[in-house]
């Protein structure tokens, strides 16, 4: 069974078709890259996808089972997390902070137990364990020198590493990226290829990602998914795309 499947997926927005007959499938381990010209749907198939917009057609499936009409919150904790095209962090608050919230959904204890926090209760365990996981968490992206740090005080390309740790910090099956690599300079793309190819291996889950550098989209994806007004207008390998003359024409306008 694929881990994400969608079917006739749509939305209109007054009268225009934003996406229209939307069918993917995404098994587990993939690394697939959604591409197309400015405005050509990719972030409304992403809201569509985590609950933020509800679709005027068409079903959602993860796992299988359709996740239409569940709130974003409730899609996250079946395991679909994203990143957002403009960082969203807690600027004000430490990395570590930042990770840890991310974590929260995880927490057990109930709010007698985080208003009274006696000693030794079940709330200080899962604090602490918390704080132990955000803090590997951050290890493995070579972070956790930066812990103490305001989240606003990070160079750009960290806050956006930041950002796909807390994503990962959800324990998703699929990992949505809104393109990552927006606004980073040469060497920080390069790492957030090392990255997200570092992410694919050592973490059990399946990437979509948005991306209009196409030397990353074409140096990392396994499979390509491209998008003109809404609707895909190819699909394949990225040696494929390349060649491909509707997506030439897409992205040259004709
Ligand atoms: N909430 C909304 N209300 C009205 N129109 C919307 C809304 N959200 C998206 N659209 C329209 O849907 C179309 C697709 O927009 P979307 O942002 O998904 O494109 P995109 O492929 O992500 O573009 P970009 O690469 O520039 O980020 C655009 O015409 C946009 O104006």
């Amino acid at each position: 069974m694929a881990l994400l499947e969608t079917k006739n997926l749509g939305i209109s927005f007054g009268g225009l078709k934003a996406v229209d007959e939307f069918e993917i499938s995404i098994d587990n381990h993939e690394l697939v890259g959604l591409i197309g010209p400015n405005g050509a749907g990719k972030t409304t198939i992403f809201n569509l996808l985590t609950g933020v917009y509800q679709p005027t057609q068409g079903d959602v499936l993860l796992g299988g089972e359709s996740i239409i009409g569940l709130t974003p919150n409730q899609i996250v904790k079946k395991g679909l997390t994203r990143t957002f095209q403009n960082i969203r962090l807690f600027k004000t608050l430490t990395v570590l902070d930042n990770v840890k919230i991310a974590f929260h959904h995880k927490m057990t204890y109930g709010v007698s137990n985080s208003i009274l926090r006696f000693p030794g209760t079940k709330y200080w365990k899962e604090e602490k364990q918390i704080e132990e996981k955000a803090l590997e968490l951050l290890a493995l992206f070579n972070m956790e020198h930066q812990a103490y740090q305001l989240a606003q005080n990070l160079p750009y390309g960290e806050q956006r590493k930041l950002e796909i740790a807390r994503a990962l910090a959800a324990e998703p099956k699929l990992l949505l990226l809104d393109e990552p690599a927006a606004g980073m300079n040469p060497q920080e793309t390069h790492e957030l290829m090392e990255n997200i190819h570092f992410i694919r291996n050592n973490f059990d889950v399946s990437i979509l990602l948005i991306e209009h550098d196409m030397k990353l989209v074409m140096g990392i994806c396994e499979r390509l998914i491209v998008i003109d007004y809404g609707m895909i207008i190819a699909q394949g390998l990225p040696e494929e795309i390349r060649a491909n003359k509707k997506v030439i024409g897409a992205y040259l306008g004709n």
